[in-house]
């Protein structure tokens, strides 16, 4: 079930929902325009990260639902939502890097196609923006514009040619073999869209496909989205703009 007032900003900060599929930028994006909009950031796959990092650390079976539901326990997850800080803990360790290695990569998947996990993920989700204390968060994941907030008033998918993500992906893993590092990619996409779609935008959402962009270009881009969508008071008169 979703909060009916979640994404409109008026109980609370302005959400703006990105989904995509793996390596379209939607991390490193989101985090340079929450920056420039002084807003918060909100990494949704990093509780599905820490959760599948907490499972193999208690040796559980992630592609065990009993298992990954047992994991979710004593799972004590916090997240900074400052895009100038960004860190994971699970309880005192902080595993900011750690969930980036690659069994944990393999492994999330497993972890993300357990019904219960998601509404327990998805809570917790609305949860931190509502407390963010800022006056907007940009959440990105797979399912924030369909199900966490698909009444949020900016709702965008970012894309990019498949060869074109995992090229990106394997410039940032260079010890790795690229054909393995792109047939990775792809194995996660292909799981992953068994469960929420990110493939296509859902009516409302707007694509911006980075394909042919630089990052700093794709940035602009999401930013142009972002302010036709998000009216803001930017007067004393009480007459509104755009941010
Ligand atoms: N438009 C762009 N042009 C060039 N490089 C880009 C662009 N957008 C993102 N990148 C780079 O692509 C890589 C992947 O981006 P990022 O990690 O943000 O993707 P992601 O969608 O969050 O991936 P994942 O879902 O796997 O976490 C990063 O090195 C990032 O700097
Ligand atoms: N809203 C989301 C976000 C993520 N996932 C799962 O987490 C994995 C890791 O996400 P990254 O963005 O860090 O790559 C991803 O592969 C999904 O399995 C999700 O299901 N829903």
């Amino acid at each position: 079930m979703t909060d009916p007032s979640a994404g409109t900003g008026i109980d609370g900060p302005v959400l703006v929902a990105i989904d995509g599929p793996a390596g379209s930028g939607k991390s490193s994006v989101s985090k340079q325009a929450a920056r420039r909009l002084g807003f918060g950031y909100l990494d949704t796959g990093a509780a599905y990260r820490a959760l599948a990092w907490n499972a193999l650390e208690r040796g559980l079976d992630t592609s065990d639902a009993v298992a990954v539901i047992e994991a979710a326990g004593d799972f004590d997850f916090a997240i900074s939502l400052d895009p100038d800080t960004y860190w994971v803990r699970v309880g005192a360790v902080d595993v900011t890097e750690a969930i980036r290695e690659p069994r944990v990569t393999e492994a999330v998947s497993g972890v993300a196609r357990v019904a219960a996990i998601r509404t327990s993920a998805n809570a917790l989700f609305r949860a931190l923006v509502a407390g963010s204390g800022r006056p907007g968060v940009i959440v990105e994941g797979r399912d924030i514009t369909t199900v966490v907030a698909p009444d949020a008033p900016v709702r965008i998918l970012l894309t990019a040619a498949p060869e074109v993500r995992a090229a990106r992906r394997s410039a940032e893993l260079t010890t790795q073999d690229a054909a393995a590092v792109a047939a990775a990619l792809h194995r996660r996409d292909a799981s992953d869209s068994t469960v929420v779609d990110f493939l296509t935008a859902a009516p409302g959402v707007t694509v911006v496909d980075s394909t042919a962009l630089d990052f700093e270009q794709t940035v602009d881009a999401v930013l142009d989205v972002i302010r036709a969508g998000i009216p803001v008071q930017t007067s004393q008169t009480g007459a509104s703009d755009v941010l």
